[in-house]
């Protein structure tokens, strides 16, 4: 089947950054949320990283526009999705969520189309179940900020079949992204990871060795990562990693346990860049 149309379901962080790379790749997008306000605000995201991309030379000068126009925005998920030939699902991490919209899309989509969800870490096989079509359910972990990152996780569920990863691995090709193949366990490859090295470092604060800054510092210069454990937390968001965590916890046990400082910080709202405050404040510049 040529894919044409891809249907992106949520218009924040992840999706909105999904569905531009899907139209800078010209693709056309449908891209849905619950309020035209919300797709406003993604398509606004976009915007500027599309700007950021065209001033550096790494999009032709004057693209932006070309590439936003192939996004059209929906707040009727069946409507986005009837004609799509492929949806990604880049909704808020909550299986009961996630199952219901893939059984609702299982009722209206194509019965040859591929379901794909970007989920950070819950069962592709529970997603997979929910629908008549478990071999057409697959992980597609993309990583934020997905016009930057150069990977997708391909996630296999217990059903999914080979066409269907050798399709989205073609398509993560065409989109310009590199792949690996990874067994359906809870975390997968990266957000286990990335989970382990998070609460330890939230651990190290607790404990009081070291400052949230100095923290951040010393894995940034010390160790070379692009990004400190804490400015990392806020960009990905905390609700997210708390999330992550608790679910770890359950297939993995304590060493996954959220952390207090983790767990205070989203009961009082703060989820890092996009509420404007978590570990660091950013309403202030
Ligand atoms: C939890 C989930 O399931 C999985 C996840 O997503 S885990 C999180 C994965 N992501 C990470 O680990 C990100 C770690 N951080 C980084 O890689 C880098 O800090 C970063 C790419 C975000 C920003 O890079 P950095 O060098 O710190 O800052 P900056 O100079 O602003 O950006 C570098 C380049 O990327 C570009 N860029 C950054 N964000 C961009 C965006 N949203 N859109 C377009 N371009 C962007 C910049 O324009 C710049 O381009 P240039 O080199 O041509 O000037
Ligand atoms: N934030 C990250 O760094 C990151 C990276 C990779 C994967 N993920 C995963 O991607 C998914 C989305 O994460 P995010 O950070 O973009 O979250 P987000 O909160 O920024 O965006 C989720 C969007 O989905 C919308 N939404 C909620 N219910 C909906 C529905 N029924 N139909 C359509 N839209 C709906 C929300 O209004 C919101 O705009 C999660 O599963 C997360 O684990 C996140």
């Amino acid at each position: 089947m040529s894919i044409k149309t891809i249907a992106v379901l949520g218009a924040g962080l992840m999706g909105s950054g999904i569905a531009q790379v899907a139209a800078q790749n010209g693709f056309q997008v449908h891209l849905v949320d619950l309020t035209f306000e919300l797709i406003e605000k993604g398509l606004h995201r976009a915007r500027r990283s599309l700007q950021r991309l065209e001033k550096a030379g790494k999009i032709p000068a004057g693209s932006t526009e070309t590439v936003l126009s192939r996004i059209q925005g929906f707040i009727d998920l069946e409507a986005a999705a009837e004609d799509a030939d492929l949806v990604i699902e880049a909704v808020p991490e909550n299986l009961e969520l996630k199952k219901n919209i893939f059984r609702r899309l299982d009722v209206v989509c194509r019965p040859e189309v591929i379901l794909a969800t970007n989920t950070s870490e819950l069962s592709i096989t529970a997603i997979g179940a929910a629908t008549q079509r478990p071999d057409k359910v697959i992980g597609m972990h993309w990583f934020n900020p997905p016009p930057v990152m150069r990977l997708i996780e391909i996630v296999i569920g217990r059903n999914t079949s080979p066409e269907t990863v050798a399709t989205i691995e073609d398509i993560s090709q065409r989109l310009g992204k590199e792949t690996v193949r990874v067994k359906d366990a809870q975390g997968f490859v990266t957000s286990r990871v990335l989970a382990a090295h998070m609460i330890e470092c939230m651990r190290v604060l607790e404990e009081g060795v070291a400052s949230i800054e100095d923290i951040d510092k010393a894995v940034k210069l010390g160790l070379n990562y692009p990004m400190g454990p804490f400015e990392l937390a806020d960009y990905v968001g905390l609700d997210t990693m708390l999330f992550v965590a608790e679910n770890l916890t359950e297939a993995y046990g304590d060493r996954f346990r959220p952390p207090q400082v983790l767990r205070k910080l989203v009961e009082a709202g703060h989820l890092g860049v996009k509420s404007g405050k978590g570990f660091y404040d950013y309403t202030k510049n």
